[in-house]
């Protein structure tokens, strides 16, 4: 039986410990396909996936990584063929299913998407999740309505994986991009600058004055992959007729609003899922990724790469809030 490299994450008394482990490749089913995993990559979910208490993952031992991409080395299903670039990301990929932090991974092929035309695994794997999660937020802006020339742009959570994808798309597309983060030192700053942020701001800029029910308008959209409290501030604050697109709760789940921004400025509050995107629209969005929306300097500026056996770490600076831009892991074949 042929063996293959995985992560594999098991419960150890109240923790989750993750080592790089051989496992037997098990048969395919009907309707499945089995990828060859070239690269993957490191997001928010996954670290949850390895944290006790992160509410993701039901069943120890595991294998995670929500994002794949490779090819295909056997399908039971007649869309996909032996040798087909492929890529997946969401579904049930390392969290309901083993996912892809090994060199091997079986999933239905109604998750499988052909990896586009003008797209590298690599760079399929720097954007991820993360950066299909920008760009859904960015489409879903585009249509409400938002377009480049109607003002500033805020992106908050700007260094994360989400947040500098998101910068360094509009910035490409001509938009003016106000990056919040509360990282403050050189390198971010730079790292934002470089991205194409023409405003750096930290979270506390954002808040409305003490006792304001809403304020004055700044942002003509916002692309918000921190949510918490602080979406009071931002919604208190999007131009007549703009939107917010949110994806994420690193600042928490809960917010306190007011109705005045939604009923005196229309503005409108944009749910982003890109992990039951339906499959129409996922390749809509890949194909957007690998043209106008693909940044200059995505694998150079944003991206950078580990190991499987450097996971664990990399999966700990996420959960502190230590990441910037996006991590991928290149999967060594044995
Ligand atoms: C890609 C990036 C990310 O997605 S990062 C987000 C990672 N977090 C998760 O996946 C959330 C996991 N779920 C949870 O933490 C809890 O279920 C939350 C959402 C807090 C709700 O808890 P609670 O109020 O106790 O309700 P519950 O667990 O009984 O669920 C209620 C209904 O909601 C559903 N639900 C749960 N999780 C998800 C999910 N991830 N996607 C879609 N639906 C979800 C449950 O299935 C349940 O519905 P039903 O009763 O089964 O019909
Ligand atoms: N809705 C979706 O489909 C979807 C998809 C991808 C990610 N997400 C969510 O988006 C969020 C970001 O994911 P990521 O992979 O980019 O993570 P990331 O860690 O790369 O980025 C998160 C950023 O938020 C910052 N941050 C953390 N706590 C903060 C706080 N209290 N205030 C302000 N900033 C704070 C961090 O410093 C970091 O820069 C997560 O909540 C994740 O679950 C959702």
């Amino acid at each position: 039986m042929e063996q293959y490299r995985a992560l594999v994450a098991r419960l150890s008394g109240e923790e989750v410990l993750s080592s790089v482990e051989r496992l037997e490749i098990p048969p395919l089913q009907d309707g499945d396909v089995r990828i060859r995993v070239s690269y993957s990559s490191v997001n928010f979910k996954d670290a949850l996936a390895v944290s006790p208490r992160g509410n993701v993952v039901k069943r120890y031992p595991h294998v995670p990584g929500i994002d794949l991409a490779g090819t295909v080395a056997a399908s039971k299903d007649a869309r996909f063929r032996e040798g087909d670039p492929v890529l997946v990301t969401g579904f049930g990929l390392g969290v309901s299913a083993d996912g892809g932090y090994a060199e091997f991974a079986q999933v239905p092929a109604d998750w499988v998407v052909p990896l586009p035309a003008g797209l590298a695994a690599q760079e399929a794997m720097a954007f991820g999740t993360a950066g299909f999660t920008a760009a859904l937020s960015v489409l879903r802006l585009e249509e409400a309505g938002l377009a480049p020339g109607q003002g500033p742009v805020l992106v908050t959570g700007a260094t994360g994986g989400v947040g500098s994808v998101a910068v360094s798309m509009l910035a490409g597309l001509g938009y003016e991009v106000a990056a919040s983060s509360r990282k403050a030192d050189a390198e971010a700053q730079a790292f934002l600058r470089g991205l194409g942020a023409s405003e750096l701001l930290p979270p506390e800029a954002l808040r409305m004055p003490e006792g304001k029910a809403i304020a004055r308008e700044r942002w003509a959209g916002v692309v918000d992959p921190v949510g918490g409290p602080a979406l009071r501030d931002v919604l208190g604050t999007v131009r007549y007729g703009g939107g917010v697109a949110l994806s994420g709760f690193t600042g928490g789940a809960d917010f306190a609003a007011n109705v005045y921004p939604f009923i005196l400025r229309g503005v409108r509050l944009l749910g982003i899922d890109s992990v039951l995107c339906p499959m129409p629209e996922r390749l809509r969005v890949w194909e957007r990724m690998a043209g106008d929306l693909k940044p200059a300097g995505l694998l150079d500026a944003i991206a950078r790469e580990a190991t499987l056996e450097e996971l664990p770490g990399a999966l700990r600076a996420i959960l502190r809030g230590e990441m910037r831009g996006r991590v991928i892991v290149a999967i060594a074949t044995a």
